[in-house]
C-alpha cells in the first residue's frame, strides 16, 4: 500500500439500488418494453481523505449521506466507481485485506440508544471487537480507553450494561468501541444528532480532542451544517447524490459558491435577536433520485438557474487553486447558441455570455467565469 496515498480515496463511486420488488416486477418490466428502474442513491461521488484530516459531508435528507457511509464500511458493494483504501482498490481485497480493513475502519453510528447491544456491558462491548479482530487485551486496556472518552473513573462504568447510561455515556461508549482497535478511519454518522445540545457539544468536543490524539481521519456525515463546520477540516455538500461543492471548512463559509451551499449556509440559525440576516429559503422538492432531472439536479430550486442549466449537467471547476472544487454553471463561460455547455470548459467555447432564466444578472456579476476548470457533467 503506497504511504503517500490518501487513506481513503473514492473515485466516481456510484450505489444505485433497483427499485424492481421481485422477480415478477422485472419480467412485467421488461414485457412492457421498460428497463428496470434504479435509484441513483450515491452518483459518481470523488473524495479523497488524507491523514489526520476531517472530512465532513453534509446534505438534506435523501441525498445519499447514509448510503455513501454504508458503501465506504462495505456493507454496500459499489454499483462503479472505486473505493480504495491507502491507495489499493477494496475490489482487489482479499479475505484477508477485508478483515483488516474492518479493523482499520472504526464506526460510529447516529442513534447510541439503538448501536449498543443491550445484553452486552460495557467491558464486553469494548471487548469484543479486539477479540474478533484476535487483538490480545486486558482489563487495564479497556479501562484506559474509557477514560480516554471521558468515562471516570473507568472501574465504575467497566460493569455498567447500556440501560444505565445516559444517551451521551452510551455514545462515549460508543466511540470507544470505534477506537478500540486503533482505527486508521472513523467514519461517523451524525452522532450526536439523537442527544441533548449540552451533550451534543461534549460529544463533538470529544471527537475532535480524539481524532487529534489518536491520529484517526475522519469522515463526519451530518444534515447539520454546524456540527459539521465545527469539526471538520473540510465540507463535501451532497445534493442528490452527487458532491455539488468542496472546500476547507473556512472558505465554504466564508465565500460558498454553489448556491445550493449558500442557502444552506443561509438557513444556519443564529442565536442572537439582535441579529437580523435574511434567511434563505431552499423552495421546492429535491428532485426524483430515480427519475433524475436533465441538466442540473439543482435547477428547479436554483436562484440563479440559466438556460444552460436546462440541458447540461454540472461541470466541476476546481476554480483555479485546486483546492476546491464547484459543480455549477455560474463559474465557467458558455456559449449562446444553445450548443452543449460542456464544450466551454476546456476554454474553446467561452463567451462569457451567460444570460440567467427569468431575466437576472449574467452570472459573471454574481461569481466570475474562472480559468484552469476541469471536464463535464458526466450523465
Ligand atoms: N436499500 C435501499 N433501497 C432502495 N432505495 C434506497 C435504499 N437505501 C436508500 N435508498 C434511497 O436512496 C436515496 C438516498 O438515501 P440515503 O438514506 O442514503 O439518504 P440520506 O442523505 O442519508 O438521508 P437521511 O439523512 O434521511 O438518512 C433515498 O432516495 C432513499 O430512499
Amino acid at each position: 500500500m503506497s504511504d503517500d496515498a490518501p487513506v481513503l480515496e473514492l473515485r466516481g463511486l456510484e450505489k444505485h439500488f433497483d427499485t424492481s420488488t421481485g422477480l415478477v416486477d422485472v419480467v412485467r418490466t421488461r414485457l412492457a418494453g421498460g428497463d428496470p428502474s434504479y435509484v441513483k442513491a450515491v452518483d459518481g461521488v470523488d473524495m479523497q481523505l488524507r491523514e489526520n484530516q476531517v472530512q465532513g459531508v453534509i446534505g438534506e435528507s435523501g441525498c445519499g449521506k447514509t448510503t455513501l457511509l454504508r458503501t465506504l464500511i462495505g456493507l454496500y458493494e459499489p454499483t462503479d466507481g472505486e473505493l480504495l483504501f491507502h491507495g489499493r482498490p477494496t475490489s482487489e481485497f482479499t479475505k484477508e485485506e477485508w478483515t483488516e480493513f474492518r479493523r482499520q475502519v472504526g464506526i460510529v453510528f447516529q442513534d447510541p440508544f439503538n448501536s449498543l447491544d443491550p445484553k452486552f456491558s460495557v467491558r464486553r462491548t469494548l471487548a469484543e471487537p479486539l477479540e474478533i479482530h484476535g487483538i490480545d487485551y486486558d482489563l487495564a486496556r479497556i479501562e484506559e480507553m474509557l477514560e480516554s472518552v471521558g468515562l471516570t473513573p473507568a472501574g465504575k462504568y467497566v460493569g455498567r450494561f447500556p440501560n444505565q447510561l445516559s444517551g451521551g455515556e452510551k455514545q462515549r461508549v460508543a466511540i470507544a468501541r470505534g477506537l478500540i482497535t486503533e482505527p486508521d478511519v472513523v467514519l461517523a454518522d451524525e452522532p450526536a444528532s439523537m442527544l441533548d445540545v449540552s451533550t451534543q457539544a461534549e460529544i463533538l468536543n470529544l471527537l475532535n480532542r480524539l481524532t487529534d490524539e489518536f491520529g484517526v481521519s475522519m469522515v463526519y456525515i451530518s444534515h447539520d451544517l454546524s456540527t459539521v463546520s465545527y469539526i471538520c477540516d473540510r465540507i463535501n455538500v451532497m445534493y442528490l447524490g452527487r458532491v455539488v461543492e468542496e472546500a476547507p471548512t473556512r472558505r465554504l463559509l466564508a465565500e460558498p459558491k454553489h448556491p445550493y451551499t449558500r442557502a444552506l449556509i443561509q438557513s444556519i440559525p443564529i442565536p442572537d435577536p439582535h441579529y437580523e440576516r435574511e434567511r434563505a429559503v431552499i423552495g421546492g422538492e429535491p428532485g426524483d433520485p430515480i427519475n433524475m432531472p436533465t441538466g442540473c439536479r439543482f435547477k428547479n430550486r436554483c436562484p440563479e438557474r440559466m438556460d444552460v442549466c436546462d440541458h447540461t449537467p454540472y461541470d466541476v471547476s476546481t476554480e483555479g487553486d485546486e483546492d476546491r472544487t464547484v459543480a455549477c454553471h455560474l463559474y465557467y463561460d458558455h456559449p449562446t447558441d444553445g450548443t452543449d455547455a460542456s464544450a466551454s470548459a476546456d476554454g474553446t467555447a467561452a463567451d462569457g455570455g451567460t444570460t440567467p432564466a427569468g431575466g437576472g444578472p449574467p452570472a459573471g456579476d454574481h461569481s466570475p467565469a474562472v480559468s484552469g476548470t476541469t471536464g463535464g457533467g458526466s450523465e
